[in-house]
Formats: C-alpha cells, sequence, structure tokens
C-alpha cells in the first residue's frame, strides 16, 4: 500500500512543524489535501487521529494516521522510495548524522523560539532566550559547513532533512525580527546559514507556503499567548 492512496494534512499555516511536511510533499510533488485547524477548537478529525499529543501536523495516508512531524518526513520518504529527491541520505552513518542535527534543532532552535516568542516574561528572560538561539545558530553555521561539504543545503547540493527542519521557523524568524528588531540569522554572526536562508526561501518547496508577512505572524501569536494562558495549548 506505501505510496498509494490520497493524503491529507492537519495542519496550521503558522507552525514550524507543519511547514516542514508541506515542503517534502512539496519536494516530491506529492498532492495533498491541506485543512486548517483551530487549535482553540479542535477537530474530532484530530483528536481521532492523534489522541495522545492532539498536535498537528497530522498526516492522513489513505484514511491513517502518522504523526509528529520528523516521523512523518521520514515516512513520506519511505513510503515513497521511487518519488525524488529523498530526504534523508542513503548512507546509514550519514543518515544518523542529519537526524542527530533535526533533533538538535527540535530541542535548541525550538526552545530558544518558545522563549523569545511565547514564555519570556521581562526583557531579561527575552535577552536570555535569543543569546540560546544565537549560540544554536552558531552551532549549526559549523554543523552546514561539515554537513553540506561546501554545498549550499545540509543536505549538499539538494534539500535534506536538516534544512525543511530548519526552513520551517523562518517564517517565524522575520516576525522575531519585526518585534525585537534583530535577525535572527545575520550575516555579520553566521554568514553560511545567512546564505543558506537566500537559497532555501527561494527553493519551490519553500516558496507560497512559508509565511512573510510578519504582522499577520504577530498578531497570530498574540491568539496563541491567549489559547496558552487559558491551557487551551500547551505553550
Ligand atoms: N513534536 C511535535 C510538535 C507539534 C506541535 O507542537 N504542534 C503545535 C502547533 S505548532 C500544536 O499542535 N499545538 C497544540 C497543542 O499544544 O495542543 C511535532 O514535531 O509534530
Amino acid at each position: 500500500m506505501a505510496g498509494d492512496g490520497e493524503l491529507k494534512l492537519l495542519g496550521m499555516w503558522t507552525s514550524a512543524f507543519v511547514l516542514r511536511v508541506r515542503f517534502v510533499l512539496n519536494l516530491k510533488s506529492l498532492p495533498y489535501e491541506f485543512v486548517e485547524e483551530n487549535l482553540g477548537d479542535k477537530s474530532d478529525l484530530l483528536l481521532a487521529s492523534n489522541p495522545v499529543n492532539k498536535t498537528v501536523p497530522v498526516l492522513l495516508h489513505a484514511g491513517r494516521p502518522v504523526n509528529e512531524s520528523q516521523v512523518i518526513l521520514q515516512y513520506i520518504d519511505e513510503a515513497w522510495p521511487d518519488r525524488p529527491p529523498a530526504v534523508l541520505p542513503s548512507d546509514p552513518y550519514e543518515r544518523a548524522v542529519a537526524r542527530f542535527w533535526a533533533a538538535y534543532v527540535d530541542d535548541k532552535v525550538r526552545l530558544a523560539w518558545l522563549g523569545i516568542l511565547f514564555r519570556s516574561e521581562t526583557e531579561e528572560e527575552r535577552a536570555a532566550a535569543v543569546a540560546q538561539a544565537d549560540a544554536a545558530l552558531e552551532t549549526l553555521e559549523g554543523a552546514l559547513r561539515e554537513c553540506s561539504g561546501g554545498k549550499p543545503f545540509f543536505g549538499g547540493d539538494g534539500v535534506g532533512l536538516v534544512d525543511v527542519v530548519l526552513g520551517g521557523y523562518l517564517g517565524w524568524f522575520t516576525a522575531i525580527k519585526k518585534l525585537i528588531g534583530r535577525r535572527m540569522i545575520d550575516p555579520a554572526r553566521t554568514p553560511a546559514l545567512a546564505a543558506w536562508e537566500d537559497l532555501f526561501r527561494a527553493t519551490d518547496a519553500a516558496r507560497g507556503v512559508l509565511p512573510d508577512d510578519a504582522d499577520k505572524m504577530l498578531e497570530f501569536r498574540q491568539t496563541a499567548l491567549a489559547l496558552g494562558a487559558s491551557k487551551k495549548i500547551t505553550l
């Protein structure tokens, strides 16, 4: 059944976790229906499909749910082996390295992003979260140089796992620049990553789905803060 059947993605336009799945579906030219969820009033389909975490994204493949964004990315690669490009490298060691850095992004960059936008109550707390982001991005600058072998993407010549995982945050980086007046990926601090960002934004995978309206993102942030305060979502 791998590779057959219709695809439906339960998601949300701002979500870094959802966007990475959209990038990969776009990369592989896999048609899918996108269903925008309202996290303040989750659909019965979302609650039934992801009863454990109740989060987006959920990918429904011929009606069967796959949960957790990084699991979904790897599922898509495995279910459509004949649909290039592969998101994970074919070499097991390189695959392990890519998974390590993808997990690093979801640990360190995610925590800093949450800190800057959703969890800091004072200027000092926000400054600490910005410093956390700087440290993580400087580490990723080194990872990019190492993984890419001098090529433009973490995946080498083309977009791979770490590219789509980090790329999902770029919309929020635009919003953060508007909020605090400072670039997250700054050519002065991380030149390789800054060149990567420009190239990634211009890929067919990202164009059209990566949000770029900072004001709309910041409006959404207010809604999310209210949902977090009323414990409807976890922030
Ligand atoms: N580890 C999950 C994280 C997904 C996640 O946190 N999704 C958020 C939207 S960005 C969500 O659905 N939140 C709803 C909630 O917390 O109830 C993944 O990678 O899929």
